[in-house]
């Protein structure tokens, strides 16, 4: 079956030839996707997370994919030592860093009087700590080297209004986003800029396992709740991120980009749920009301 020209390649070769681009949690899911499409294009990427195992079985696999450089490097996002030897080990390997993507996640469903308060500090602790800890360290180094950067969040669509039964992503990644809009202001003048993404749902271990374990994923349909009725590809997310990172994006600071096929404006508009009328309740509403 033909490649669907949304889940195809976007930008030319080569562009982002010369880049180097941090992605944390880049060894699965979304990140590993994001991954794959930067070394298409020419970029040089180093990978991060806890688990040094799957970092470098994916760095092993897209080299030998897509014959570009990537390197595997072990760092909890929550640490900020560890997060100053991510940037020292890419500097060491390839003399600079001009893109961050922050990119690691942890997630789960739960009634939130249910949380222990560990249970909300880790999810804190890797979103929000993990994103600004890494913001800062790669931030400091291109303000000392008087070097201009992007950083990319990956955020949610419910980031922006708050979602029941994930309350510490919420939290977090609210955080996440209000990161993104202060420094694309107040880091303009390095000629650093910020942008985000806001996904809705990409099928992916992490999330799926997280998010729709049974007895609820045999009972709920993520599609069910997108006008567009299907979810992401990886490469229609790695597509945007891609151009995002980009040059030809130089103009774009501050932005948070929706990509969920409308989802999210699904359950905003007061009479969206009348999609589920006939056309023949129509026939009767209509005639009813010009009566
Ligand atoms: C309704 C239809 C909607 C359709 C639309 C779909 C749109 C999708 C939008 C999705 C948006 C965002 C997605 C994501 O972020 S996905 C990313 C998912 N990936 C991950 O989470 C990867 C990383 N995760 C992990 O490593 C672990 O899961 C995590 C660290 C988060 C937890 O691991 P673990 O249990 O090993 O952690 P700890 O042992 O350190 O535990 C810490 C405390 O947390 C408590 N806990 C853990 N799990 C739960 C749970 N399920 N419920 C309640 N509490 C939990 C644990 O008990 C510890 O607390 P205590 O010490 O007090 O017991
Ligand atoms: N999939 C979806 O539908 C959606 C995803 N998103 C966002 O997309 C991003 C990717 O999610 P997805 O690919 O689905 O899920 P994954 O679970 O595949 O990705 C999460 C990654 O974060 C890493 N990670 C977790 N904790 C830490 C830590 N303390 N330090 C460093 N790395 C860590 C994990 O690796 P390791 O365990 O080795 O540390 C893993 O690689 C996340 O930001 C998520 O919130 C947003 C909306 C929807």
């Amino acid at each position: 079956m033909a490649t669907a020209p949304y889940a195809q390649p976007m930008l030319r070769d080569g562009a982002l030839d010369g880049k180097t681009i941090i992605v944390t949690g880049g060894g699965t899911g979304l990140g590993r996707a994001m991954t794959t499409y930067f070394l298409q294009l020419g970029a040089n990427v180093v990978i991060s997370s806890r688990k040094l195992d799957v970092l470098e079985a994916t760095a092993a696999e897209l080299r030998t994919q897509t014959g570009g450089k990537v390197l595997a490097v072990q760092c909890d996002v929550r640490k900020y030592d560890e997060v100053e030897k991510l940037v020292a080990r890419t500097i060491e390997e390839f003399g600079r860093i001009d893109v961050l993507v922050n990119n690691a996640a942890g997630n789960f469903i739960s009634p939130t009087e249910r949380l222990s308060n560990k249970a909300f500090d880790v999810i804190v602790d890797i979103v929000l700590k993990g994103s600004y800890n890494c913001t800062l360290a790669v931030g400091k180094h291109w303000i000392k080297e008087q070097q201009p950067g992007t950083i990319l969040n990956i955020v949610t669509t419910y980031a922006s209004v708050g979602s029941a039964f994930v309350v510490p992503s919420a939290t977090a990644k609210a955080g996440v986003l209000a990161l993104t809009r202060s420094l694309a202001v107040e880091w303009a003048k390095y000629g650093i800029r910020s942008v985000a993404i806001a996904p809705g749902p990409f099928p992916t271990e992490g999330a799926w396992s997280r998010l729709f374990p049974e007895p609820l994923a045999s009972k709920l349909d993520p599609a069910a709740s997108v006008p567009l009725k299907r979810v992401g590809s990886h490469q229609e997310l790695a597509n945007l991120a891609a151009f995002l990172v980009s040059d030809f994006a130089s103009y774009i600071n501050g932005e948070v980009v929706t990509i969920d096929g409308g989802e999210w404006l699904n359950g905003a508009g007061e009479f969206n749920k009348l999609e589920l009328l006939t056309s023949d309740m129509w026939d009767m509403i209509e005639k009813t009301m010009r009566r």
